[in-house]
């Protein structure tokens, strides 16, 4: 595993103004970490409002079996945001929460338009997501995808396509990790399993896919 560097630039891609900015710097792909973004108090609060939505565990075609997927999740966003992932078709849930209103917070901070969310509800360390880029043509060529975490610490992986260089980090309770640049076409990331672990997590990325 390469240990990637990291430093406290100023971004043109991320304009947050914090001295916690981290950018970590890899061979095409722009990657920011910002620990902290939400207090614990946010936290908490958030996480009490996403236990009562309406989670779901889709099937989704592995190896031309429907299989459930190994976590909870929720497609949420503007009404026009329909997003096909593994075969299938999902049209958002309209906004709750106070999401929206997260999401304009988001916008305003990093200077990026996002008008969708994909909640992913991790309740234990069995439940993970495997290797997959975030490619899907509705988001466009190069996204800016804005990944918040909330409770339980886990580990995000990344993996260059073709370079042998992978890398990875722990994201804790109220860490906003960005990928943006060239990231979705050259790199791969997971959550894997970690058995050990019993708390629950969630993850929610922001997303723009624009209007056609
Ligand atoms: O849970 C995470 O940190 C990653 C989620 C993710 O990769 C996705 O929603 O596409
Ligand atoms: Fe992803």
């Amino acid at each position: 595993m390469t240990e990637a560097q990291t430093s406290h630039n100023e971004s043109p891609v991320i304009p947050l103004q914090s001295n916690l900015l981290q950018r970590y710097f890899l061979p095409d792909a722009e990657i920011w970490l910002l620990p902290g973004f939400l207090s614990a108090t946010e936290s908490t609060q958030l996480q009490q409002q996403l236990r009562e939505l309406s989670w779901q565990q889709p099937q989704i075609k592995l190896y031309g079996r429907s299989v459930a997927i190994p976590r909870r999740q929720i497609w949420m966003g503007d009404a026009h945001c329909s997003y096909r992932y593994s075969g299938v078709t999902f049209y958002p849930q309209a906004w709750q929460a106070g999401l929206d209103g997260l999401c304009q917070r988001l916008t305003r901070q990093t200077g990026h338009p996002l008008n969708a969310v994909l909640l992913n509800h991790y309740q234990h360390g069995e439940h993970h997501m495997g290797w997959h880029s975030d490619d899907e043509p509705e988001l466009g060529d190069e996204p800016v995808i804005l990944s918040l975490s909330l409770g339980q610490t886990r580990r995000f992986d990344l993996r260059h396509k073709r370079l042998n260089s992978q890398l990875s980090i722990e994201l804790n309770d109220g860490d906003l990790l960005v990928m943006a640049g060239a990231c979705q076409r050259h790199w791969q990331h997971r959550v894997p399993k970690q058995t050990r672990l019993d708390a629950e997590r969630f993850n929610l990325t922001f997303r723009y896919l624009p209007q056609r």
